[in-house]
């Protein structure tokens, strides 16, 4: 390890979540400099407790004493905690609370206690697709795209982004400056992934069947959860010894994952595990599922008395699962190096691996 002993103290909000542990597991594996690694979550994974160099943090975002005591001491924070919600689970100021007031308490921690870099975790939710449905087709972080924010979780994702950005270059105290800059991925797929284990419930209860409802002609873009780690950990690294460069700067979230229709890319995970897609085009109507989608929308307010009906599809969905959303760049590679650590194919079979233990382990408590 040469001079630089393990002197590094990594902050990771968020860190029992789907992207969280994979970080953390991947600072455990691949950063040599790492003294410890604080996982800060409002849920703890108390199966991270025995991890070596693991410190676990219950806390809340929202809460500004909470945060900055984690922040206390260390060298760099990567916020990833967020209420991920584009279904109406939480309300619009909850979301608000904890993905923008919570963002702002991580830089005024940064601030206070004299860390100096941040890592944020943007979404391409904060550039589209946006709800009139215009396509954005292999863009770039230049590429000009009419941004249209109307829900509470995409409006959330860019007033955090814009904070984390304008914080950049904020003076500290021993005339230290902060340093920060955004991660944006598009959908993040991998073990543990809630939405693809919510896709294969509802196909076991349609005897593995899915029916088609998008066009395969409409691209969706999608990061293996391992990639996205890797690039968090390359960006937290590259920002301490580049400051100048990466400060303030955005990045989109890529890999060698191929260019395919939601559903499509979903079938490459579910299709081991016996799922067959049927229908080459869509099987139902586009009028009758925004129908669906509204009545949904419908029912959530009915129902809100009594729980809260959230299902997949709504109108907000459907339009960003109808729209062309993917990246092609190469400026993480410029700026810091980045290359995915998984290819396609690694990336595909260590998904699949874990759906098939989760179908075993479904199929054995029947
Ligand atoms: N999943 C995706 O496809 C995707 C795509 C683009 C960007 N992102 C972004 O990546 C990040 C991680 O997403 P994820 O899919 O892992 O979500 P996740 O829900 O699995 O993880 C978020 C974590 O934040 C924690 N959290 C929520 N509220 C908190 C609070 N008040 N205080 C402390 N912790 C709190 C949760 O407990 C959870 O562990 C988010 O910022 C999200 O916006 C996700
Ligand atoms: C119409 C259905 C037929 O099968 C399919 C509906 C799929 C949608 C539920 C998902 C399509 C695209 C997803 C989003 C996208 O991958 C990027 C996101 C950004 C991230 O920051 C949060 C999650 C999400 C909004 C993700 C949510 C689910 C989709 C809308």
């Amino acid at each position: 390890m040469g001079s630089t002993s393990r002197n590094q103290i990594y902050l990771v909000t968020g860190g029992c979540g789907f992207l969280g542990k994979h970080l953390v597991q991947m600072l455990l594996e691949q950063e040599p400099d790492l003294a410890e690694v604080r996982v800060f979550d409002l849920h703890l994974d108390e199966s991270m407790r025995h991890l070596n160099r693991v410190t676990l943090i219950q806390g809340d975002i929202t809460n500004p004493e909470d945060v900055r005591t984690a922040v206390q001491g260390a060298n760099v924070v990567i916020h990833t905690a967020s209420l991920v919600d584009v279904w109406g689970r939480f309300s619009p100021e909850k979301i608000n609370a904890v993905n923008v007031c919570g963002t702002q308490n991580v830089i005024e921690a940064c601030v206070s206690e004299g860390t100096q870099y941040l890592v944020y975790t943007s979404s391409m939710e904060v550039v589209g697709p946006n709800t009139k449905g215009d396509h954005f087709y292999r863009g770039n972080e230049n590429t000009p795209y009419k941004s249209i924010h109307e829900l509470p979780y995409p409006v959330s994702k860019t007033k955090a982004e814009k904070l984390v950005l304008e914080a950049n270059g904020r003076p500290m105290k021993g005339g230290k400056h902060l340093v920060t800059c955004a991660l944006r991925p598009t959908g993040i797929y991998g073990e543990n992934h809630p939405l693809i284990k919510e896709f294969y419930k509802q196909g076991l209860l349609t005897g593995r069947w899915m029916f088609r409802a998008i066009p395969a002609s409409v691209e969706h873009g999608r990061v293996y959860v391992g990639n996205v780690a890797w690039m968090h950990l390359l960006a937290a690294r590259k920002i301490q010894e580049s400051p100048v460069s990466m400060g303030g700067q955005v990045y989109y979230c890529y890999d060698s994952s191929p260019y395919k229709s939601y559903e499509d890319f979903n079938m490459e995970i579910l299709r081991p595990c016996g799922f067959r897609l049927l229908g080459s085009r869509p099987l139902i109507p586009y009028f009758l599922l925004h129908l669906i989608a509204f009545l949904n929308v419908f029912l959530q307010w009915v129902l809100k008395p009594f729980f809260t009906y959230a299902p997949i599809l709504n109108p907000y969905t459907l339009v960003i699962a109808s729209t062309t959303f993917t990246v092609a760049t190469d400026k993480a590679q410029r700026h810091f190096g980045y290359k995915p650590q998984y290819t396609w194919e690694e990336s595909l079979s260590r998904t699949v691996k874990w759906l098939q233990e989760v179908d075993t382990q479904t199929q054995a408590g029947k």
